[in-house]
């Protein structure tokens, strides 16, 4: 049986590559608007009431709008957009956040895609929040590089195009000065925490590719955990995960740089827990493509689980 499929945003960033990523497919028919009718709400409204699936890949007022075009009980909905990530009624959908999440998905009519941040800051703490090694109430930081792709369209020609009228020749920018990012409340649920963790991101001058870092002092924390304890939670947690993987102790002890780029073209998340056991530290650390897992990878693993493709299982029985 094949699924009909509409994805709303189709030339976007995200939208192109979750394309590319499903162009080969077989048991997808693709509905498809051309470059005239695709922002006509009309035969949006069409097409979204003609999909079983539909993968948002829009700015959030546009995400909102295409959900209340539909009015059927069938059309499925994946959303990339932000709009609702914390929204009663969505499903989250990271697989690998928990046993139960990814079922959770497989029967969801309505699933946000995780923003590209949060899935590896998510993924660094809730399981040692699950555990009790960092207390509900503790005070978090989370610092991460964005590639500009990250911004989208409007973005990849202020780094691109010398004719933008916002091109930029800076190397490296921080910004959410203000400390309201848009992913702090995404962050702060599926983290199971009881205040907002403070979110430092920044953009570099290369396309793709993210580190997101937490810091944790384990001197400071209840039960003062070892490195190796932590570790060995966070390997636990994503024991047998396809996508998910946790660097063994020993490898990231040795090295000595890690660069942003190293997961692009994949829909992998590498966590590390760089530490000293002497100063009782550890930088929780995990590599993605905002792209990839962050985005276009993840919504594909969401669809997948959806519709029973085998391709999607988080984990492998
Ligand atoms: N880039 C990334 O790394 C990630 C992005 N996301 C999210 O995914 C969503 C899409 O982002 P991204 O692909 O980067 O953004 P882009 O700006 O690259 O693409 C958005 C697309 O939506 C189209 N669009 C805008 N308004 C409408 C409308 N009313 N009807 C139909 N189409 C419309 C745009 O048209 P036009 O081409 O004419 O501008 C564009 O093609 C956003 O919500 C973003 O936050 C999520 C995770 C990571
Ligand atoms: C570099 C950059 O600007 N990144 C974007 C986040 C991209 C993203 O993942 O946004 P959503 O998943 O929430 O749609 C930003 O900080 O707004």
């Amino acid at each position: 049986m094949t699924t009909k499929l509409f994805i709303d945003g189709e030339v976007g960033t995200t939208g192109l590559q979750i394309r590319a990523r499903l162009d080969q497919r077989k048991d997808l028919d693709f509905i498809s608007l051309g470059e005239e009718k695709r922002k006509d709400a009309g035969a949006r409204r069409e097409a979204l009431n003609a999909a079983d699936v539909v993968i948002l890949c829009l700015p959030d007022d546009a995400a909102k709008e295409a959900v209340s075009l539909i009015d059927n009980k069938t059309t499925r909905v994946i959303d990339a957009s932000t709009a609702h990530r914390v929204a009663p009624g969505w499903v989250y959908g990271f697989p690998e956040m928990s046993p139960e999440q990814g079922r959770a998905i497989s029967g969801a009519a309505r699933v946000t895609n995780p923003g590209c941040y949060p899935t590896g800051a998510i993924a660094l703490v809730k399981p040692l929040v699950d555990a009790g090694l960092v207390p509900k109430g503790w005070p978090l930081t989370v610092n991460a590089v964005s590639g500009y792709s990250g911004g989208g369209k409007q973005m990849i020609a202020e780094f691109e195009d010398e004719d933008a009228p916002n091109y930029t020749f800076e190397a490296f920018r921080a910004y959410a000065l203000g400390l309201a990012h848009k992913h702090v409340p995404e962050m702060q649920v599926n983290m199971g925490l009881d205040h907002p963790p403070l979110f430092a991101p920044a953009v570099g001058r290369y396309a793709q590719g993210m580190i997101v870092e937490v810091p944790l002092q384990l001197w400071a924390l209840p039960g003062k955990p070892s490195v190796a304890r932590v570790h060995e939670v966070l390997a636990a947690a994503y024991e047998g995960a396809r996508f998910v993987s946790v660097v063994p102790l020993g490898e990231s002890a040795a090295m000595t740089k890690l660069e942003p780029e190293g997961l692009n073209g994949t829909n992998e998340l590498k966590l590390f827990a760089f530490g000293n056991e002497t100063t009782g530290q550890v930088m929780l650390t995990a590599l993605l493509d905002n792209l990839g897992k962050g985005a276009s990878g993840q919504a594909v693993q969401c669809l997948n689980i959806m519709i029973g493709a085998d391709e999607g299982l988080a984990v492998d029985l």
